[in-house]
């Protein structure tokens, strides 16, 4: 079943487009968004969070029009997004980062403490739930990052570049969460880690100038290369060989 959809979506800033008459759909599931550097991977993901309005083009998330304010506040409820960069009060500690999202999802208050401390726990930093956001690593934050964006149980999941600043012991624990909660959500992470999307994602879609290049299976990706594209990895091969065929028909 389709959960989020969007249909004929332009973003611009200024003059500049960044996002034209893109079109996807996104059922429960993880998939794996990638594309080069300024390609429109965060400002897709901006707009699914419903932070950023497009210019036109439908987008319905869960069944809902996001340019509806009752459909919006539904929504938003069932959303859950880790933004590339994000702020927080260096004095909070790390409960009371995540509790302070799950009040803005409007979480009914009694399930609070008990998600908040699942959340904490699934990205494995309950022996840092009462120290300062201030006092924690890169990674950590980044933990801490993805613990307030599930902690609302979210049907429509947005990690941008979750994994950026992960060792590779916690990557491979966050792998074994996302497919966890690909099991009833849809979950949508972008990252430049391609071994992650070969190993994590169900399904995969490539972004370049604005504009989805491939949609599909992590295998159809990795298909897509032959020795010659490079790479270092099949799916490397198969990421520049769909860059350069896309390309060549825009030329
Ligand atoms: N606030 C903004 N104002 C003006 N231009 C912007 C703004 N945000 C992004 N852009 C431009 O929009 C384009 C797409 O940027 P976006 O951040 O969506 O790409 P991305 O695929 O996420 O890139 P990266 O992999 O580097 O994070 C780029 O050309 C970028 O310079």
């Amino acid at each position: 079943m389709t959960t989020v959809s969007v249909a004929g979506l332009r973003v611009s800033y200024g003059k500049r487009v960044v996002l034209d008459d893109l079109a996807i759909e996104l059922g429960v599931g993880v998939h794996g968004l990638l594309g080069p550097n300024g390609a429109g991977k965060t400002t897709l993901m901006r707009v699914l969070a419903t932070v950023l309005r497009p210019d036109r083009g439908e987008v319905r998330l869960l069944g809902h029009r996001t340019d509806d304010r009752v459909g919006l506040r539904q929504a938003r409820r069932r959303l859950g997004y880790l933004p590339q960069a994000f702020g927080f009060y260096p004095r909070f500690t790390v409960r009371e980062f995540v509790e302070y999202f799950a009040w803005l999802r409007e979480m009914p208050a009694a399930r609070i403490p008990l998600a908040v401390d699942r959340a904490i726990e699934r990205v494995g930093l309950l022996d840092r739930a009462d120290d300062r956001m201030k006092h924690l690593s890169g990674g950590m934050l980044r933990r801490a990052g993805i613990a307030q964006a599930i902690v609302n149980d979210p049907r429509v999941l947005l990690l941008d570049e979750p994994t950026a600043g992960l060792d590779p012991e916690q990557r491979v624990e966050f792998r074994t969460l996302l497919r966890e909660l690909g099991l009833d959500a849809v979950v949508l992470v972008s990252t430049h880690l391609v071994e992650d999307v070969a190993a994590a994602c169900a399904r995969v879609s490539l972004v370049d100038d604005g504009r989805l290049v491939f949609a599909g299976l992590p295998g159809e990706l990795i298909a897509a290369g032959g020795d010659g594209d490079s790479g270092d990895s099949p799916i490397e091969r198969g990421y520049t060989a769909v860059l350069r065929g896309a390309r060549q028909v825009t030329r």
